[in-house]
């Protein structure tokens, strides 16, 4: 019987097998974050614990509320970069080389195919892009994933998602993906894995198998993964190169992270996307989606452009395409947050931040920031964004806000038109 991507992962890293459904992994990754993993390092302190199994394997940023806003979040940064500086973890980004965690790790190379990724954070199903097994843990996971390196999955069933057919021009991986959860609903793949496969996503960059496989817990997933390809080999070349003598050798070696043809998935669907439309969500679940059309016309107070989700170079990109030699409506305020330090130095470069700016956008430092609603763009009471982030939830970036989910290119549009619009109507 035939294997999936998941189960191959698990194989190669399965420890042990204490109980029937409890499968024990060695971690190639853990990531860490200001928010999450300050209260295992004080818990770990308080048990006499302060130890890492691998300093090389952790990687940490502070990245969700940065420059701190206040005393609070000073005192969380602080407990993470003295615990990165104690155990010798050098692959800690501080304010200035910090960026969105599941940004800033990709763009490091720290995620590759096969590999087995833990973190506090509920988008590390963000890295399966790139043929991983990647899974959001919580504290006492985290705690014995820093201190032994291993954790304890339940069996990956799997269910596949074939994206057949070509996306039109103005739909992109962010519709791609609302779509689906609307279809799946949000607890739809719950505590289990989305592979995502199909010519739709052969033809994706990296970044939009990113914005795919970012949204997987939307729908309950643990992790959502993509099959390792050129794409990917080309993406991580400069960190491998020396690993691999060609990029063929580096593709032949990725190739076994890849699910047999006989594999046995839970669920199989398949969708043809060649006449989906961009999408945008309502209400406060991200499965409440709609094609931007029915949509059109809704009043926006914010727009922002930024996130795990959507702020990589690819969507500043598209969305600096809609807003050039353009205005945004006098009725909104528009803000974008470049993910990482790499990505705002390319977007300058390319004249985006420029874009951006004429526009009337106010550009702000790589962070998590408005996306959480805890600094850099919170709504007030009854204000409504444009979002390009993963979550619609009630009040998620201010008391009494509502959050539409949309693509950066949906994004840009509406922040010219003040209202909800379909961007086809700018590019
Ligand atoms: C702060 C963190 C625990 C949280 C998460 O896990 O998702 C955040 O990243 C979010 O998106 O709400
Ligand atoms: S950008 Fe938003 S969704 Fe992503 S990790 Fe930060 S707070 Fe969470």
């Amino acid at each position: 019987m035939g294997k999936t991507l998941a189960e191959k992962i698990f194989d190669a890293h399965r420890v042990n097998m204490p109980f029937p459904d409890t499968h024990v992994l060695k971690l190639d990754a853990v990531f860490c974050h200001e928010i999450t993993t300050p209260i295992a390092i004080t818990d770990l302190q308080a048990r006499g614990k302060d130890r890492v199994f691998d300093p090389s394997k952790i990687k940490a940023v502070i990245d969700h509320v940065t420059p701190a806003k206040d005393s609070k979040t000073a005192e969380q940064g602080r407990i993470l970069r003295e615990w990165a500086k104690r155990n010798g973890i050098k692959d800690f980004f501080d304010i200035g080389r910090n960026g969105v965690c599941h940004a800033i790790f990709p763009e490091k190379g720290f995620a590759r195919p096969g590999y087995t990724i833990i973190m506090g954070d509920s988008h590390t199903c963000t890295h399966g892009a790139f043929g991983a097994f990647a899974a959001g843990v919580g504290t006492t996971d985290l705690e014995v994933g820093i201190l032994k390196g291993v954790c304890a999955f339940h069996f990956p069933k799997t269910i596949k998602i074939v994206l057949n057919g070509k996306l039109r021009p103005g739909v992109f991986a962010k519709d791609v993906i609302l779509f689906v959860i609307k279809e799946l609903t949000v607890n739809g793949a719950t505590n289990m894995v989305m592979e995502f496969t199909g010519p739709v996503v052969d033809e994706m960059s990296m970044e939009s198998r990113m914005t795919l496989c970012n949204m997987a817990i939307e729908a309950g997933g643990t992790c959502g993964v993509c099959y390792p390809d050129m794409t990917t080999v080309n993406y991580l070349w400069k960190y491998i190169k020396d690993e691999f003598k060609t990029k063929e050798d580096a593709l032949n070696e990725y190739s076994k992270w890849i699910s047999d043809k006989d594999a046995v998935y839970e669920k199989v669907y398949e969708y043809d996307v060649s006449d989906l439309e961009p999408m945008v969500t309502f209400g406060y679940k991200p499965d409440q989606v709609k094609p931007v059309r029915e949509m059109a016309g809704t009043k926006i107070n914010q727009i922002y452009i930024g996130s795990c989700t959507n702020g990589r170079i690819e969507d500043l990109r598209i969305a600096a395409r809609v807003l050039e030699g353009k205005k945004i409506s006098d009725d909104v305020r528009g803000i974008v947050s470049p993910a990482t330090p790499e990505i705002y130095s390319l977007a300058l470069k390319e004249g985006i931040i420029e874009v951006f700016q004429n526009a009337g956008f106010c550009v702000t430092n790589p962070t998590c920031g408005a996306c959480l609603g805890m600094s850099n763009g919170v709504l007030a009471s009854g204000e409504s964004c444009a979002s390009t982030t993963n979550r619609n939830f009630n009040g998620r970036m201010g008391k009494g806000g509502t959050v539409h989910l949309m693509s950066p290119a949906t994004a840009a549009a509406s922040a010219i038109e003040g209202k909800i619009v379909n961007s086809s109507m700018f590019v």
